[in-house]
């Protein structure tokens, strides 16, 4: 496989660091710069608790998308970050590879056109999980047998945004299989506001956060007499890197935005 020059915004965090290593055990991966908040102008071995690399730091994406003209760019960093990051990639012909979440259907759609207007591929991946991809898609098929459905998805308490990326696609995915509808009694009531979690088309969302956990969700199906949970967990930030390793390689040759892996694993 040829070279594919790489570069990875947000290397210090728990997901950056652990694609940084997956750049140097990736023979045909070519780590070319990272892009941080700070320390423009080090070398990532200059960085507190980073690798002995020599690979340049930036801090303006534009300036390094100049100078270092990467195939790729990892994004690892923030959802606003992440929203601001893909659209500088798009202008500078890099295909994006987005791990961060919390992007709007809206602007799924309005990145897309560019990405193809640009004629160029890009992936947006609310979960690399290759367990997580099978979740979902198990979850979406036993929707259509058992339509009363909530998910609840739980993370470690330094996550920003809620519910999390993954369980919004999973809601997504269920609801191109399902009619809305209200579930639980018709009546109900909530006598603390978010006791019943939020609502997405009548699918209940639930969000856990807390010290200790990493990524986890469940997906619980009930119907008469029954019910159905469909759990995947990560226990660490390695359960993502097959999948980011995937993204790289095929967003080459893609010539549009993609949302989600369950399109590219079939
Ligand atoms: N798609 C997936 O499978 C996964 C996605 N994520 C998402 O990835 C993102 C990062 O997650 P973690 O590594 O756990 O978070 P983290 O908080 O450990 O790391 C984020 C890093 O981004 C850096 N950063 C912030 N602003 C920046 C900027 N302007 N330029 C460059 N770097 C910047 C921070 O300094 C920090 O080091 C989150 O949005 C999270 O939801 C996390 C795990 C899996
Ligand atoms: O912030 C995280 O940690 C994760 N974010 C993604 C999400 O929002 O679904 C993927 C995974 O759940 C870990």
């Amino acid at each position: 496989m040829n070279e594919i020059k790489l570069v990875i915004a947000g290397p210090r965090g728990n997901m950056g660091r652990e694609a940084v290593t997956l750049t140097q055990e990736t023979e045909h991966f070519s780590l070319v710069a990272v892009i941080d908040s700070k320390h423009d102008g080090k070398w990532l071995s200059e960085v507190d608790g980073m690798p002995e690399l020599d690979i340049p730091v930036y801090t303006d994406i534009k300036q390094c998308f100049t100078e270092q003209k990467p195939d790729v760019l990892i994004d690892l960093t923030s959802p606003e970050i992440g929203k601001i990051h893909l659209e500088a990639a798009l202008d500078h012909g890099v295909r994006p590879v987005i791990g961060t979440t919390g992007f709007t259907q809206e602007e799924i759609d309005r990145l897309r056109t560019k990405a193809e207007d640009k004629g160029i591929g890009a992936i947006i991946a609310p979960n690399f999980a290759i367990g997580a991809i099978l979740m979902m898609k198990f979850a979406q098929t036993a929707a259509r047998y058992m339509p009363d459905v909530e998910i609840l998805e739980m993370h470690h308490d330094r996550k920003l945004d809620a519910p999390s990326g993954t369980a919004h696609k999973t809601a997504q995915l269920i609801s191109e299989v399902r009619e809305a509808k209200k579930q639980g009694h018709e009546n109900e009531t909530e006598d603390l506001q978010g006791a019943r979690g939020a609502d997405m088309e009548g699918m209940r969302i639930h969000s856990i956060r807390l010290p200790g956990l990493v990524a986890h969700q469940e997906v619980i199906f009930g119907g008469p007499g029954q019910t159905l949970t469909i759990r995947h967990d990560s226990i660490n930030r390695a359960s993502f890197m097959p999948g980011v390793r995937l993204s790289v390689e095929t967003v080459l040759s893609l010539d549009t935005l993609v949302y989600g892996l369950e399109h590219i694993i079939e």
